[in-house]
């Protein structure tokens, strides 16, 4: 099964990353780090309207290579200058082609949060994604533990950092809840088969208290797509492969944009 097979390369990536640079010396990286000025994720979430989370993503799992030009710095400062609130960043190498210098490098040179986009499995990875520049981390229920779960958003929030706590079943959003979840992504990805359903973030959004941020992620493709979301009370939405492939990615972002002010500007009857 993938998940098992990203987690086990995760497993086996931590181990050597750990080598090369134990956990008191990225301990010391971290502390050394000047203080952050960028907008709080959170705060940018709880802003009136659906915010534009867009992906910078060479390959997946599910599709292979996704663009063979990777011009991953430009491309994070077009989605920048097209009004994206937040950049997430694929750190895995094995199945994404990520890296954590893109990660470095797109952070330094952007004013708006960063996710590092990866299979958080050990704080290790925390302490990373912190020296890196992240201003976001993603926790995955289905692979962690309740008390990694709450330990592990802790620990980022610590940091000056947020998590975004990805549930993709009914159970999941629901231990996400219990685990005290300030922001919940629903995926419309199955993460065991690949198998993607838009109405899925649809259906887990219910279960969610209204004043948690929800984000949809995966499989989001048009105007209509982020115009139903909007109007179903998301608060943002995360695109990646539909970016990566646009030749025009500003105009898109702005489009997508444009289609979520509509919704929120139409009054309620
Ligand atoms: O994208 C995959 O194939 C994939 C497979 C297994 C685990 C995770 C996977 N993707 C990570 C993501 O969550 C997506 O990159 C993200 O939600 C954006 O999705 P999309 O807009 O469909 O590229």
């Amino acid at each position: 099964m993938i998940l098992d097979d990203l987690v086990a390369a995760t497993k086996a990536r931590l181990a050597k990353h750990q080598s090369q640079l134990p956990l008191a010396a990225l301990k010391r990286q971290v502390d050394q780090l000047s203080v952050n000025l960028k907008p709080d994720f959170l705060s940018i979430l709880n802003h009136p309207g659906l915010h534009v989370i867009a992906e910078v993503k060479k390959s997946s799992p599910s599709k292979g290579t996704i663009v063979s030009s990777f011009p991953y710095l430009q491309i994070a400062q077009t989605y920048a200058s097209a009004g994206a609130e937040a950049v997430s960043v694929l750190t895995e190498p094995k199945y994404f082609n990520g890296r954590l210098n893109y990660l470095n490098e797109i952070s330094q040179a952007l004013s708006v949060p960063t996710l590092r986009k990866d299979f958080t499995i050990d704080p290790y990875m925390i302490y990373e994604a912190k020296a890196n520049g992240a201003g976001i981390i993603l926790l995955i229920v289905a692979i962690l533990d309740d008390t990694q779960l709450k330990e592990y958003r802790e620990l980022a929030e610590q940091l000056g950092m947020q998590a975004i706590v990805e549930a993709y079943t009914k159970a999941e959003v629901g231990r996400a809840l219990k685990s005290g979840a300030k922001i919940i992504g629903i995926n419309n990805r199955n993460l065991k088969d690949f198998h993607v359903d838009f109405n899925n973030s649809l259906k887990m959004k219910a279960l969610v208290p209204t004043e948690i941020p929800v984000i949809a992620e995966s499989g989001i493709q048009t105007q209509a797509d982020v115009a139903t979301l909007a109007g179903a009370g998301f608060k943002g939405v995360l695109i990646g492969e539909t970016l990566m492939r646009a030749t025009d990615k500003q105009a898109l972002i702005q489009s997508f944009r444009a289609a979520a002010d509509l919704i929120e500007s139409k009054p309620t009857e």
